[in-house]
């Protein structure tokens, strides 16, 4: 059946419209039945003005929690724990109540709070105070204990950079090995995802890469070289490195059924509503946006210092979209960016 052709005019005009609310530069790959066609406005590096490249490694933040789930939800078709399962029975003690499970974790129902709340309050004080730094989990959850539940378990969705550090907690119990060698076994080699790394805490981004320039609290404010970080305050909550033509490739693996099983995918995929419209919703670390025409497109989107992050496929996996603007702390610059999916995956404009 036909699909309707990327409107690549209108993904350049998103791109386009990112720079025009600060990012340095911006990007985006579309593969679908017909190929793939890239896009690249803007530089990868304001200091050097060297031009954007769809070649180019980044942060892509919050998009590491699809790998996450990705490797638990393998361990859970290995019978190694139960979605339902008690957090607690897997790590003795570690949560204050016993009713929090895996599935709260990976739909954000655990009512654990986010630390980085407060971690981030001042955004660019916040980023220097940690950017050097290395957490173990149980700082990062110990954090986030100290401040009240957003929600009795299970009752209402509350995103939480937490959840996925416990899920980290999880895959490193039930492997007995860092998250590294599980996303590297289980994603990364099969999938050949030659551009995709988990290097924490290495903070730096080895080979072509976009470098991160974040925008201070303060309008006017120059912006911060943030490329070189740990990203510990995250680890497998948002610490991934990749390229565009690598999370295309994740989101349509995926999406085909290649890492998962049928009907754990349909588990993934069963999502619950996070906005009054209905058109944003949430699975099992995944989302699902609605676009104006209908077409129902997951995957999970990135906010990490200097990056932004959109990384979307069809429910087939036969058309995915990848982009980055390498700025953040900035929603103008974000929403622009987030309409290269109504171009790509509505558009009809030239191909
Ligand atoms: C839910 C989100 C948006 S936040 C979450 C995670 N990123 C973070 O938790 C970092 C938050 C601070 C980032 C910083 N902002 C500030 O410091 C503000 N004071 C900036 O913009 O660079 C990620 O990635 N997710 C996004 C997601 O899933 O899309």
């Amino acid at each position: 059946d036909t699909v309707p052709a990327p409107d690549m005019d209108g993904v350049v005009a998103a791109l386009n419209a990112a720079l025009a609310e600060g990012a340095p530069g911006a990007m985006a790959r579309y593969t679908g039945p017909d190929g793939v066609r890239s896009r690249t406005v803007g530089v990868r590096d304001l200091s050097t003005g060297a031009p954007m490249d769809i070649r180019a490694r980044f942060r892509i933040g919050s998009v590491s929690k699809t790998f996450s789930a990705v490797v638990l939800l393998q361990l859970v078709e290995e019978g190694r724990l139960r979605l339902d399962d008690p957090v607690n029975r897997l790590l003795p003690g570690l949560l204050p109540d016993d009713r929090v499970t895996v599935r709260h974790l990976l739909t954000h129902r655990s009512g654990l709070a986010d630390y980085t709340n407060a971690m981030f309050e001042h955004t660019v004080p916040g980023f220097e105070a940690v950017r050097n730094r290395v957490f173990s989990y149980q700082e990062l959850v110990d954090l986030s204990l100290a401040e009240p539940r957003t929600t009795e378990p299970g009752v209402s969705y509350a995103y939480s950079n937490t959840n996925f550090v416990v899920v980290g907690m999880l895959i490193e119990k039930l492997t007995g090995r860092p998250v590294a060698d599980a996303y590297e076994r289980r994603i990364i080699k099969p999938l050949k995802l030659r551009g995709t790394s988990y290097v924490h805490p290495d903070t730096r981004i080895k080979g072509l890469h976009v470098r991160g320039h974040l925008h201070p609290d303060e309008a006017g404010a120059p912006l911060v070289d943030s490329t070189e970080q740990t990203v510990s305050w995250a680890q497998s909550a948002g610490a991934v490195l990749s390229t565009p033509a690598d999370l295309n490739t994740f989101m349509s693996a995926l999406m085909r059924g290649r890492l998962l099983s049928p009907a754990m995918l349909d588990a993934m995929t069963t999502v619950t509503p996070t906005d009054a419209t209905g058109t944003r919703s949430y699975g099992l670390g995944l989302r699902r946006y609605e676009l104006s025409c209908g077409e129902r497109v997951f995957g999970h989107t990135g906010t990490v210092q200097g990056y932004y992050t959109y990384a979307f496929a069809t429910r087939d996996g036969r058309r995915s979209l990848s982009a980055l603007a390498n700025t953040s702390n900035h929603g103008a610059a974000n929403t622009a960016l987030g309409r290269t999916l109504e171009a790509a995956f509505c558009g009809t404009g030239p191909a």
